[in-house]
């Protein structure tokens, strides 16, 4: 295995690179196309029909946005869509102000909303999941009882009949054709924009483990309600257009439950964690339905759609646009497409001296760390100092603490008393994301890798996100292909984890926590489970980590790699530091040989 970074090597096109150019024109030529239709003297029944289409097109898009992404899964797309078209109700319809200006309106009034909702529920962290899902749907249910027992609606439903309508696409059904059409592309263009953007990374980080994106440097709950916020701007304004599609809004139309159910089949079926997915499920369900729902065996083909569903999802779980294009050797995940520049070498690991170990300034500072799990007293007060440039080694008995040591030091627990201090500003408190951000990152004791991502993905998004502020001018990408270079896991980038062994898993997380260019790095239990060869090879490693600069704090078990890494050994027992010393006399301190290493370690 390369211990040394070379340079890397060049990316090689993906098969859909070359069809990607005639896409696009093929795209532009449907997109004018499409808006000449109502210039070309189309009946206002297609029209109608494309409009519905494009409709759901922009609620599908519009949710996939938050649930898709981040796997909030949201049923209360109706709240946000029906605010729209009640804010248009209202202002166009009950106080004249002109249609088109109610969009705008429509849309701010649904961003509010969710906004208002998500800084509440984003901050419990039992909201997430199923309960995420039902609270939204409730939500729906209170909207619509206020709207309905008030003069907003007051339960007779509000007409739009003396509302002015626009008439720029030849006619009323034209303009209304046209702003729908609008609205689909500008939704699918923002999802996209998302997807490929550092939200839409720290989306689907979310979307496979929130906890450990918080602690990789991902802002969640900010990310959380941004894609809250954008989702039901979009859906809010398919609700204005709506209103003045139909004429007359009612309560139970509006916030009926078959807005969520058929955005979540859309998205489902045409694959929610990709930006075309929802657009793709919206388009064959409007169709399907139309087409077998009619007449006089209604029933019969409404079941004949489900069924239909049913056996395309349980073939294509992931949805029909990444396994589409999987199959044409495209990416399936979707996210951050673009082939990124791998830039040149970087010399991430300077050779020359190492910090004289334990003698340079202090790094981290804990005192009187205390943490309690209910009746659990994990810490009990540890008073604590790192020295920049040193390698510390935490041992002690399982259960002694030294995990939670770590989590305290990474935000991942709050501490329950005392302080820690990195270079001497206190970081307990702050949220995980931001003690990332200001330089430590850690390795999980069972590898917490972002299951959906590639490695490669994985990688990248910690050195996005990690520290923010070494301006070096090297490229996520760059830096997580030299870090796989490092960790021997360059010919491993583009596969998902499920497909790693626990050795790759666990140098994946090294990489990880390396590409977060780290000051201080926290390594739990890196070498358990590795064979003797791949233990060397971990300690070579670290090593020459160290010798860049970077202090090292870690947690193990196995003596030999402590005797061979550490400058200082910290020994925890049952939540109190029991001893601190070099190895070899902390090794022979009675009290640390009769609570940890047993008598056969004296002998
Ligand atoms: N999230 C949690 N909830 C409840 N109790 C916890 C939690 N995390 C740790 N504990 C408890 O705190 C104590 C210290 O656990 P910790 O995992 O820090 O020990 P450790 O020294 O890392 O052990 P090991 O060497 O087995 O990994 C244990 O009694 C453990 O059961």
């Amino acid at each position: 295995m390369a211990l040394t970074p070379t340079a890397p090597t060049p990316t090689a096109p993906t098969p859909a690179a070359p069809i990607r150019h005639p896409l696009r024109a093929a795209a532009l030529a449907a997109v004018a196309m499409l808006a000449a239709l109502p210039y070309a003297g189309v009946a206002d029944f297609y029209l109608s029909y494309l409009y519905v289409i494009f409709f759901w097109i922009a609620l599908g898009t519009s949710w996939g946005i938050l649930s898709g992404y981040a796997g909030y899964w949201s049923f209360g797309h109706a709240a946000f869509f029906g605010a729209g078209i009640y804010t248009t109700a209202t202002l166009s319809g009950k106080l004249g102000l002109p249609f088109l200006l109610t969009i705008p309106a429509a849309a701010a009034v649904a961003a509010l909303l969710a906004a208002g909702i998500g800084a509440v529920v984003f901050r419990v962290k039992s909201l997430r999941a199923e309960f995420f899902a039902l609270l939204t749907l409730s939500v729906t249910y209170v909207l619509a009882a206020v709207i309905s027992n008030t003069a907003i609606d007051g339960g007779a439903g509000v007409y739009l009949s003396n509302v002015a309508m626009p008439d720029f696409g030849a006619s009323v059904s034209g303009a209304l054709y046209l702003l729908g059409l609008a609205l689909a592309l500008g939704a699918l263009a923002v999802s996209r924009l998302v997807l490929r953007s550092r939200l839409g990374a720290g989306l689907l980080a979310i979307h496979d483990d929130e906890d450990v994106a918080e602690v990789k440097g991902v802002p969640t709950f900010r990310y959380k309600l941004a894609a809250f916020a954008i989702s039901s701007a979009i859906a809010g304004a398919a609700g204005a257009i709506q209103a003045g599609y139909v004429g007359y809004v009612t309560v139970g139309e509006t916030f009926s439950i078959t807005v969520p159910l058929y955005v979540v089949l859309m998205s489902i079926l045409g694959g929610a964690r990709h930006w075309a997915g929802p657009a793709v499920g919206a388009t064959l369900i409007t169709i399907a339905l139309s087409a077998f729902v009619g007449g006089a065996h209604a029933e019969l083909g409404r079941a004949g759609v489900a069924l239909a569903l049913i056996v395309v999802i349980l073939l294509l779980p992931q949805g029909i646009v990444p396994s589409v294009l999987r199959r044409v050797g495209g990416k399936g995940a979707g996210a951050a497409g673009a082939a990124p520049a791998a830039g040149k070498a970087l010399n991430l690991v300077p050779s020359g001296p190492a910090t004289l170990a334990a003698q340079g300034p202090v790094l981290l500072e804990c005192r009187e760390v205390a943490k309690s799990f209910g009746g659990i007293r994990a810490l009990r007060g540890v008073n604590l100092q790192v020295r920049e440039g040193e390698i510390l080694a935490l041992v002690g008995p399982n259960g002694s603490g030294k995990s939670t040591l770590i989590n305290m030091i990474s935000g991942h627990f709050p501490l329950s008393s005392g302080s820690i201090e990195l270079h001497g500003a206190t970081i307990s408190g702050l949220p995980p994301h931001a003690i990332a951000g200001r330089g430590i990152a850690r390795t999980y004791q069972i590898p917490r890798l972002f299951e959906h991502l590639t490695v490669l993905e994985n990688v990248r998004l910690c050195a996005a996100f990690g520290r923010q502020d070494q301006a070096d001018g090297a490229t996520p990408d760059a830096l997580a292909r030299q870090w796989l270079a490092f960790t021997g896991l360059a010919d491993k980038a583009d596969l998902l984890p499920p497909a790693l062994n626990l050795h790759e898993r666990k140098f994946v997380e090294f990489a990880r926590a390396l590409a977060a260019r780290p000051r201080l790095l926290l390594l739990d239990e890196v070498l358990c489970g590795l064979t003797p060869t791949e233990v060397d090879q971990a300690v070579a490693m670290i090593l020459k980590i160290r010798a860049g600069g970077t202090t090292i704090v870690f947690v193990e078990h196995l003596m030999r790699a402590v005797v061979a890494l550490a400058d200082r050994v910290a020994v925890l027992d049952q939540g109190v530091l029991l001893a601190l010393g070099p190895p070899r006399e902390t090794m022979r301190d009675p009290t640390v040989i009769r609570v940890y290493l047993g008598a056969s370690h004296a002998a």
